[in-house]
């Protein structure tokens, strides 16, 4: 599975430790920037990863802001993306479980790295649970269809 990953100016420190875990665990990545601290907007970087992603060049995402939050509402735009902010574990572990997320928002201006970790690891190992899920998750797929008409 490949990782795309992506960040703004205030998520850049932790996009660097979050790829050494992504890599450490077995996955690849592929890199969307930003690659530095000059001022950016969120919103290219979550493009750039939910392209790749819908072109087939990743399976999964990880985007980091501030707080996580622009990149989830970014992220959410685009068809077929279930991107879900977790700065604590449980969220980590319940999105996959519950929501089989594809993209992971986190914020680099409130969790360190240590429990930027955690999570990651949590988020890259839970698998979804299906079942009464399922039916759930097609439900947003259905809103997301009526939008588009
Ligand atoms: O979208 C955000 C906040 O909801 C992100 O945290 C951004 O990284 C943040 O807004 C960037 O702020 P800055 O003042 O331009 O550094």
């Amino acid at each position: 599975m490949k990782i795309a990953l992506g960040c703004d100016h205030a998520g850049h420190i932790l996009k660097d430790h979050v790829a050494s875990v992504i890599r450490a665990a077995g996955f690849e990545i592929l890199d969307c920037g930003c690659n530095g601290t000059s001022r950016v907007d969120y919103p290219d970087f979550a493009a750039l990863v939910c392209k790749a992603m819908g072109d087939g060049k990743a399976q999964r995402g990880v985007l980091i802001c501030g707080s996580g939050i622009g990149m989830s509402i970014a992220a959410n735009k685009f068809s077929g993306i279930r991107a879900t902010l977790c700065n604590d574990l449980y969220t980590a572990r319940f999105s996959r479980l519950h929501n089989d997320s594809n993209v992971l928002c986190l914020g680099g201006r409130i969790i360190g790295p240590d429990l930027a970790t955690e999570i990651v690891t949590i988020w890259l190992q839970a698998e979804f649970e299906g079942g009464r899920h399922s039916g759930r998750l097609q439900k947003i797929a259905h809103l997301e269809s009526n939008l588009k008409e």
